[in-house]
């Protein structure tokens, strides 16, 4: 699904270089579900808006699907983004004069879905994350749980490869976290492919695998005993 060889990512911050992703190898299959954790500044981030095409690498190998991730236009990255991936953020970045129906609607408008279609399947979305009766709804009528949920409606909507999540419940207390990462076992269970990056042990924990960077590189890749929701 995912191949990553040999990549490196510098920013230039003026007089200096900062070389902050270090030759990362990282391959992952259709379903996996993967946890990105390392200290603050380790380069998850980075990685993360690499493995989005929000940012580009300098060297090294990037295929999504089998697509070579390469000198693309904005125009061709915009349109891989769309075809392949489904972004989730810490804070939710949902549109606040737009309702939780139109916000699940977003990515499929910039797919040319007509709009009839577009509200079907948005709703069909909403139900799935169990918030259907709060579609007329703007986001801050919303609790940070329904908007996170919201979120992730918005994220699946479009059917993408893999869902990239950068701290998903950070900005959540404890019993909505465990809600929000229940959701995500569910859809992971139905075959998505999900990465997040996190800085919380117990998020990891409740992931198939963790990675976990450091300074650049990647210091352990493991399969781990996965703490089911129940
Ligand atoms: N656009 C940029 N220009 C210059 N330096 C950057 C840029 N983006 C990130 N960096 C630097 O790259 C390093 C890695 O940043 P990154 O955000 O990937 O780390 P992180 O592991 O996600 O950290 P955190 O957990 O704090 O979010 C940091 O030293 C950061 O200051």
């Amino acid at each position: 699904m995912l191949v990553i060889k040999d990549l490196n990512k510098s920013y230039d911050t003026g007089k200096s270089k900062l070389h902050v992703l270090k030759g990362i190898d990282l391959s992952i299959d259709e379903g996996e579900f993967v946890s990105i954790m390392g200290s603050s500044g380790s380069g998850k981030s980075t990685l993360l808006n690499i493995i989005g095409i929000l940012d580009e690498k300098d060297d090294g190998i990037y295929n999504l699907d089998g697509f070579p991730i390469e000198d693309l236009t904005e125009i061709k990255a915009a349109e891989y983004r769309s075809k392949f991936l489904g972004f989730i953020f810490q804070s939710f970045n949902l549109i606040g004069y737009k309702n939780a129906l139109e916000n699940v609607a977003l990515p499929l408008y910039y797919q040319n879905v007509p709009r009839k279609e577009r509200n079907i399947r948005a709703m069909e979305y909403l139900e799935k994350v169990g918030l259907a009766q709060w579609a007329t709804h703007l986001p801050n009528e919303l609790s940070g749980g329904q908007k996170q949920r919201v979120a992730i409606a918005r994220a699946l909507v479009t059917d993408p490869k893999v869902i990239l999540a950068d701290e998903p419940t950070g900005a959540l207390d404890s019993q909505t976290t465990y809600e929000i990462m229940k959701l995500l076992q569910e859809i992971n269970n139905s075959g998505k492919t999900i990465i997040v990056v996190t800085h919380e042990n117990d998020v990891a924990a409740q992931t198939k695998r963790n990675v976990i960077l450091k300074d650049g590189i990647i210091e352990s890749d493991s399969f781990i005993n996965q703490k089911v929701l129940v």
